[in-house]
C-alpha cells in the first residue's frame, strides 16, 4: 500500500515531466513519426475501421489467441482513453455485456461504454467503478465485496519517459495496482490482461499474477512496436479465496 501512495505522489511529478519531454522531442522528430505512422499497416487499418487507436489490433490479437470475450460479460478497461480497447470490448460482447472504461483524461467513451474520469489507485473511483458494475452507478453506497468483473484489461501507462528504469518501475506499480483491483474486483475463473514494460522485475510481478491465476501468458502482440519493451500478461481462470498477503502485498 505503502508503494501505491507513493506511486500517487510520483505520478503528477511524473505527468509534468513526461508531457514535457514528449513535447520537446515531438518538435525535432516529427517528420520522422510522421513517416512511420503513414507506412504502419495497424494505422492504415485502425483509420479504416473506424478504431481511435491502432492498439485496437493489440487487444484483437490477445481475444483471438485466449478467447476472452463472451457475449453478455462485464469488462473494465483501464486506462481507456482513446477508446480503442473499449470498441473493441463492446462489440464482442454485445448489447447485453457492459465496459466501463477508466481514465485519469476526460475522454467521450465510444457508444456504449460508461465512462469514467479518475485515477485507478484513488479509493473513491474504484468503488464507482464497482458500484457501475453491480448496475446503481451511485457513488454513495458503499458496496460489499462482490466479484463482479469478467474481464479486467490495464493498458494504463503515462507517457514513456525514455528512461527504462523509470518507465519499467512506472509500469511495474500500475501493474499493481490493476492486479489489486482484480483481486477485489474479477469474478472467479475471470480473465486479467496487463500491459508491462520489460525489465528486471517481470519474473518478480508474473509470479504475483500466478498466485491470482491459474494460467499466465506472457504475450508481444504483432501490433507492438518491435522496438519497444511494451508487453502484456494475459492471467486466465481466476482462483478464488487468494489474499492480498498470498499475493505479496
Ligand atoms: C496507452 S493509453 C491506453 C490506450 C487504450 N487502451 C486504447 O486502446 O485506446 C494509456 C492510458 O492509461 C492512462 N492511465 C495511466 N495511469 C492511469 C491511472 N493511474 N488511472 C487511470 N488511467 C491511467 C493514461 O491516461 C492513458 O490514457
Amino acid at each position: 500500500m505503502q508503494k501505491l501512495i507513493n506511486h500517487q505522489l510520483f505520478s503528477s511529478f511524473y505527468r509534468y515531466f513526461s508531457t514535457t519531454q514528449v513535447q520537446c522531442s515531438r518538435s525535432g522528430s516529427s517528420s520522422i513519426w510522421l513517416n512511420r505512422q503513414s507506412r504502419d499497416p495497424y494505422t492504415r487499418d485502425a483509420r479504416s475501421n473506424q478504431f481511435r487507436a491502432r492498439s485496437a489490433y493489440k487487444l484483437i490479437e490477445l481475444n483471438r489467441i485466449h478467447r476472452l470475450f463472451k457475449p453478455g460479460m462485464a469488462i473494465v478497461d483501464l486506462g481507456f482513453a482513446p477508446g480503442s480497447w473499449s470498441q473493441v470490448a463492446i462489440r464482442e460482447v454485445g448489447p447485453s455485456g457492459k465496459v466501463i472504461g477508466v481514465d485519469l483524461i476526460s475522454t467521450i467513451p465510444p457508444p456504449g461504454v460508461i465512462g469514467i474520469q479518475g485515477d485507478l489507485l484513488d479509493p473513491i473511483v474504484q468503488q464507482n467503478i464497482h458500484n457501475h458494475l453491480v448496475n446503481s452507478g451511485d457513488t454513495s453506497t458503499v458496496l460489499q465485496d462482490h466479484k463482479v468483473a469478467d474481464v479486467i484489461l490495464s493498458d494504463m501507462m503515462m507517457n514513456t519517459s525514455g528512461i527504462k528504469l523509470r518507465d519499467h518501475q512506472f509500469s511495474i506499480d500500475l501493474c499493481d495496482a490493476a492486479l489489486l483491483f482484480c483481486a477485489e474486483t474479477l469474478k472467479s475463473n475471470g480473465s486479467f490482461v496487463c500491459k508491462y514494460y520489460s525489465g528486471d522485475q517481470d519474473s518478480a510481478l508474473e509470479k504475483r499474477i500466478k498466485t491470482l491465476f491459474q494460467t499466465v501468458k506472457r504475450v508481444k502482440p504483432g501490433a507492438c512496436r518491435k522496438e519497444s519493451r511494451e508487453a502484456y500478461f494475459v492471467g486466465l481462470k481466476r482462483k478464488s479465496n487468494v489474499s492480498r498477503q498470498d499475493m505479496g502485498f
